[in-house]
C-alpha cells in the first residue's frame, strides 16, 4: 500500500533527519513507530502523509510515486488516510460532534446518514456527554480523543496517530487501543508513534524503530 525505498529528508539546508529509510507498509498490518525524541517519527508521519517530499529515494502510495502527484490528486489520497496530530487540529467554533462529522459533510453525506456512526464513535471514546462542547472547553485528553474519532469516522485505509495516548490515563489508553485494534481487524492499517513502552507490551506488532535517522524494523 506504501512503499519507502532509501528515503531520505532534510528540511531547508540541514543535516539529513532520515537516511535511507525503506519499508512497506502492507494493508491490515499493525505497527508502532517508535524512537528517542527528535528521531524523526513526526517527520515519518509526514512523509507518510504527504504533507512532505523525500529529498532522495522513493515513496510510492496506493501505487502512486509520491514525487509524481500533483496538487489536485493529493485530498482524494489524503482522504483515504486518517491522521491524529500531537496538535489535534480541531476547529474551535465547531462542536465536538461537528469536528468529528466533518470529514463526512465534506463529502455531501447527509447528517441522518451518519448522526448513529458519529454518537457511537463518540461514545466510544468517551465523548458521549461532550459531544455538543467546543474544543476549547474540552481538556486536553478530551481534545486527543476527538481528533481520534475524526480519524477514524471514514473508517481510512491508513490510520496514522502521533503520541495518540500522550494525554490520557491508563485505563483509557487500553481503550483507545482497543479501538485502534478494532479498526484494523475491519480492515485499517495502523501506524502509532508513541514512547509509552507500556502500549507497545500489549499487542504484539510490527516495530519500526528510528534512531540516528535510520530504521529498524523488528516483526
Ligand atoms: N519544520 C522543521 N524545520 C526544521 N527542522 C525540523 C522541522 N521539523 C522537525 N525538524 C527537526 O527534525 C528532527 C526530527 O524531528 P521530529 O519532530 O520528526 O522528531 P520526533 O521523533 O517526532 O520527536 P518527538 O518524539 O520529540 O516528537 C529534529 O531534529 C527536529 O528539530
Amino acid at each position: 500500500m506504501i512503499r519507502f525505498e532509501n528515503v531520505g529528508l532534510r528540511y531547508g539546508m540541514g543535516p539529513e533527519v532520515l537516511r535511507d529509510i525503506s519499508f512497506d507498509l502492507p494493508q491490515r498490518s499493525f505497527q508502532f513507530l517508535s524512537g528517542p525524541s527528535g528521531a524523526g517519527k513526526t517527520t515519518l508521519l509526514r512523509l507518510l502523509f504527504l504533507s512532505l517530499k523525500p529529498t532522495r529515494g522513493l515513496v510510492s502510495i496506493f501505487g502512486k510515486d509520491r514525487l509524481s502527484l500533483s496538487r489536485t490528486e493529493l485530498p482524494s489520497l489524503r482522504r483515504r488516510i486518517g491522521v491524529v496530530f500531537q496538535d489535534f487540529r480541531l476547529l474551535d467554533h465547531m462542536s465536538t460532534f461537528d469536528n468529528v462529522a466533518l470529514p463526512l459533510r465534506v463529502r455531501g453525506r447527509e447528517e441522518s446518514s451518519y448522526r448513529a456512526d458519529v454518537i457511537e464513535l463518540l461514545k466510544w471514546v468517551g465523548l458521549g456527554e461532550r459531544m455538543h462542547a467546543p474544543p476549547p472547553v474540552l481538556s486536553g485528553g478530551e481534545k486527543q480523543r476527538a481528533a481520534i474519532a475524526r480519524a477514524l469516522i471514514e473508517q481510512p485505509d491508513i490510520l496514522l496517530a502521533d503520541e495518540p495516548t500522550g494525554n490520557v490515563d491508563p485505563p483509557l489508553a487500553r481503550r483507545l487501543l482497543r479501538l485502534f485494534i478494532e479498526m484494523n481487524r475491519l480492515g485499517t492499517a495502523v501506524v502509532i508513534a508513541t514512547h509509552d513502552q507500556h502500549l507497545m507490551e500489549q499487542v504484539d506488532a510490527r516495530r519500526m524503530i528510528l534512531s540516528g535517522g535510520r530504521l529498524d524494523i523488528h516483526d
